[in-house]
């Protein structure tokens, strides 16, 4: 590097040269490029940088030293796994649909939900499956890789993705043997070279982009026995819908920050920290770039705006006006969805894989009205009739090149990256909605980060046109009533989880106060289930209900150790009873049949505790799950919409009930209970009154309630039943937390406290003492209890206040 490092950058080169893992924050411009290559300078050691796309990395090679290597994450699969299909990749580049199904051996249409679904789609549809599953860590394909098909409801949705699972294996089959014949892509051999567990024999490995990976190769970069240097801006992850993640957070390792910007200077500096902030970031830049203007800007290099159609707003405007002008990404999509949609128009089916399934444009627009329509199609169906297919074709044919046009148009996430001397923030980033009491509505923190990504890529002059809204909400924001209450209920009354979910809730101040250094305890965490077996979980259902399972399990476990179910099921059982107003509830006749139901299990589950040698395995999961249900009338006060209860009829007993419980879950059940013999054999073998499920303690009645899942002798344990256990994070180790506090009188004698996860049988607790002390607690646990207990009615006085 010929200009000297900042101490920021010199701070990074020394964590590296002495050997040690780092996350490396780096705000938009801060050199983090040259950051890296001042590392890879600093040593002889064999280093790998894997970078974004091919572009950066081809850039990148003519700058690190030589003993850098520089590459893709897909041109190392192709070295490792790859090329052994390099025939296959030409070859096979163009096999039409039918062929694809010929050779899948799908044969007929499939009539679903009235609808007909061509072989031809058929095979797309698994081939998505395929392609979906390569994104993914998952060990095989399941049903839920099928993308949703627009214009099918739910069931007929889980009907096709459970039909065309075994097609979905064989075409993987097909694909990874040498001599398979269907269509083999590059992220297939991207998949198979990740599954090999691959060791990537450098000394470091230097990962770029690090917010927005691919998870496949988080998985890879995260079992490397190689120093690990991870670098990014989480601030900057805008692709989690395309199941990008952020790799940086909960690394287990050393975080460092830049934070001296060179693209621009202090006024685009203070731009960005705004949004930095919406965003949920503690990072603030400082401009050390050209000196910058915020202001009016007449001509612009780009534009950048929310969606397509506000870009497609912004190039038929300046088409208008005579300007040149360039759309990133070329217009291609935009054609596509403007011939599907003149298709449609004239009456004839279209294959574009979102609208295939449609015979008219105004079925489309039907569709496109329903809750469950996906916000890309409402965003086609907006486009199309605000524009018409023509004018639409018309445009795309008039774009210039980028190198040719005067501006250049773009969405935000198209922008990532990039940089323009000069930008305008376009249309379609809205202010949040104010909800029904008036109330303005807090950001949405990933809209925040999109806008970061914008504004942060001007160099000399930003033009906040289409954001100027911000300065409204932040005088809202900051206005007498908001903080300090959520829907106008002081946080006070939240839940332990309810309170942190929010970082101004007494709960949540008292942590990040008392135990500050959650970090230290996640990267603890991190660690010790690095090495667990991959989860187990439904294969074969599209929307397998995550949440009713998770109930189910930490009933099942229950039961398991003796303990009752806990007062929610039989309150929800309770509200049934009578004809007192319940939202969703049928009519009497049916009401009554589901009470009697719930009586029913409640009296079943009893016995079953009396005499525990008295059920099998399989009525005890299908009662868990019912057990469900009725809880989660409790929990919400209505019968959901998506709730088994729905479905009742007068005639409906326990046993219908029971019954339609689906396989899945029953699978799924037995599958966890099996993980969890070894881990819950020694709690099985305490004495019943050390055997406590679902405790709650002295403190829970300061806040909206706490109760824990089981404490087991001295152990304080939470079930999880996520099939992602590297995002649990801050939220769950303060919840442990929250719960050893809210003991204030030492009840329990708690002196561990720790994470079961069911889907792994993985087992992590720590010692209290050892568990505090990481938190960085400055006083024993006595105190801290005191403290809490203190802090709490303190801030029940205030609440009571601030929400008269
Ligand atoms: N210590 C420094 N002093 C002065 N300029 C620097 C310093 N470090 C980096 N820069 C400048 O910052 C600019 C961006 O640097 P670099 O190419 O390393 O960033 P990048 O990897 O493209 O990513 P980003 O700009 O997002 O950080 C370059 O013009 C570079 O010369």
């Amino acid at each position: 590097m010929a200009m000297a490092p900042t101490k920021e950058q010199q701070a990074a080169r020394e964590v590296f040269a002495a050997g040690r893992d780092l996350a490396l924050v780096a705000g938009a411009g801060t050199g983090k490029t040259s950051t890296l290559i001042l590392m890879g300078a600093a040593t002889r050691k064999r280093g790998l940088y894997v970078a974004f796309n091919r572009a950066i990395a081809d850039d990148a090679r003519g700058r690190f030293g030589p003993n850098v290597e520089c590459r893709t994450a897909h041109s190392l699969a192709f070295k490792a796994v790859g090329h052994h299909y390099r025939d296959r990749l030409d070859a096979s580049a163009r096999i039409p649909a039918k062929h694809t199904a010929r050779l899948l051996g799908i044969t007929r249409d499939l009539s679903v939900s009235s609808r007909l679904i061509k072989v031809t789609h058929q095979a797309r549809l698994v081939m998505g499956m395929v392609r979906k599953f390569c994104y993914t860590t998952d060990r095989q394909v399941m049903a839920r890789h099928m993308e949703p098909v627009n214009g099918l409801d739910g069931p007929g949705q889980e009907y096709l993705a459970r039909t065309l699972l075994p097609y979905a294996h064989r075409a993987w089959e097909d694909i990874c043997s040498l001599a398979g014949r269907l269509r083999f892509e590059h992220d297939h051999y991207m998949k198979l070279w990740a599954m090999t567990s691959p060791q990537l024999g450098a000394d470091f490995v230097l990962l770029d982009e690090a917010q927005d990976t691919n998870p496949v190769l988080e998985e890879v970069f995260l079992s490397q026995d190689a120093q690990r240097i991870c670098v990014g801006d989480p601030a900057q992850q805008i692709y989690g819908w395309r199941n990008a993640r952020d790799v940086m957070t909960g690394f287990p390792a050393e975080q460092l920050r830049l934070t001296q910007s060179f693209r621009f200077g202090p006024a685009i500096a203070e731009v960005a920290n705004r949004w930095l902030g919406h965003a949920g970031s503690e990072m603030q830049l400082t401009g050390h770039g050209p000196d910058s203007r915020v202001g009016k800007v007449t001509h612009p290099n780009a534009v950048l705006c929310r969606g397509n159609v506000d870009a497609m707003r912004e190039v038929l405007a300046y088409l208008e006006l005579g300007i040149p002008v360039a759309l990133t990404g070329g217009g291609s999509a935009l054609r596509r969805i403007a011939t599907a949609a003149m298709e449609l128009k004239a009456g004839t089916r279209t294959s574009h894989p979102e609208l295939f399934l449609f015979s008219s444009w105004g079925e489309v627009q039907e569709y496109a009205e329903q809750d469950k329509a996906g916000q890309d199609l409402k965003a086609i169906v907006h486009l199309v009739d605000t524009y018409g297919p023509d004018q639409i074709i018309e445009a795309v044919d008039r774009l210039s090149s980028e190198e040719e046009a005067q501006v250049t148009v773009s969405t935000a996430h198209k922008a990532k990256g990039r940089e323009w001397a000069s930008v305008r923030i376009g249309e379609g980033f809205m202010a949040p909605s104010v909800d029904d009491d008036g109330l303005q509505r807090a950001m949405n923190v990933s809209e925040a980060r999109l806008i970061y990504v914008a504004v942060s890529r001007a160099r000399l002059q930003l033009d906040n046109e289409g954001i100027t809204w911000i300065d409204e909400y932040e005088t809202q924001e900051a206005g007498a009533g908001h903080n300090g209450a959520v829907a106008g209920r002081p946080m006070i009354e939240l839940s332990l989880t309810g309170q942190l979910k929010y970082d101004s809730s007494p709960i949540s101040q008292f942590m990040a106060a008392h135990l500050p250094y959650s970090q230290n305890l996640v990267r603890d965490y991190l660690t010790r289930i690095a090495n667990l077996p991959h989860p187990v979980q439904p294969i074969d259902v599209q929307y397998p209900n995550w949440s009713a399972l998770g109930h189910a399990i930490d009933y099942r476990l229950r039961l398991c150790l003796g303990g009752r179910l806990g007062p929610a099921v039989a309150l929800g059982v309770m509200a049934l009873d009578g004809s007192e107003a319940l939202r969703g509830a049928p009519a009497p006749g049916t009401r009554h049949a589901l009470h009697a139901a719930g009586r029913h299990l409640l009296a079943t589950i009893d016995a079953y505790l009396a005499d525990p040698s008295n059920q099998d395995e399989t009525a005890l999961s299908r009662l868990c799950f019912v057990a469900g249900s009725f809880e989660d009338i409790a929990r919400t006060g209505e019968i959901r919409r998506f709730s088994m209860l729905a479905q009742a009829t007068p005639a409906t007993c326990l046993d219908d009930l029971t019954a339609a419980v689906p396989e899945y879950v029953v699978e799924d059940l037995d599958q966890q209970m099996r993980l969890a013999e070894g881990p819950f054999a020694s709690f099985r073998a305490l004495p019943a009154q050390a055997r406590i499920c679902g405790p709650v303690f002295t403190g829970s009645s300061d806040i909206g309630g706490a109760d824990a899942d089981y404490i087991l002798g001295s152990l304080l344990l939470d079930c999880k039943a996520t099939k992602d256990p590297r995002r649990l994070g801050r939220e769950e180790i303060y919840q442990l937390a929250g719960y050893l506090l809210l003991d204030y009188t030492n009840q329990f004698g708690i002196d561990k406290v720790g994470l079961y996860l069911s889907r792994q049988g993985g087992l992590i607790t720590w010692d209290t003492e050892e568990f505090l002390r990481r938190l960085g607690a400055a006083m024993p646990l006595a105190q801290l209890r005191d403290q809490l207990r203190r802090h709490l009615q303190e801030a029940a006085r205030h609440g009571d206040h601030g929400g008269r």
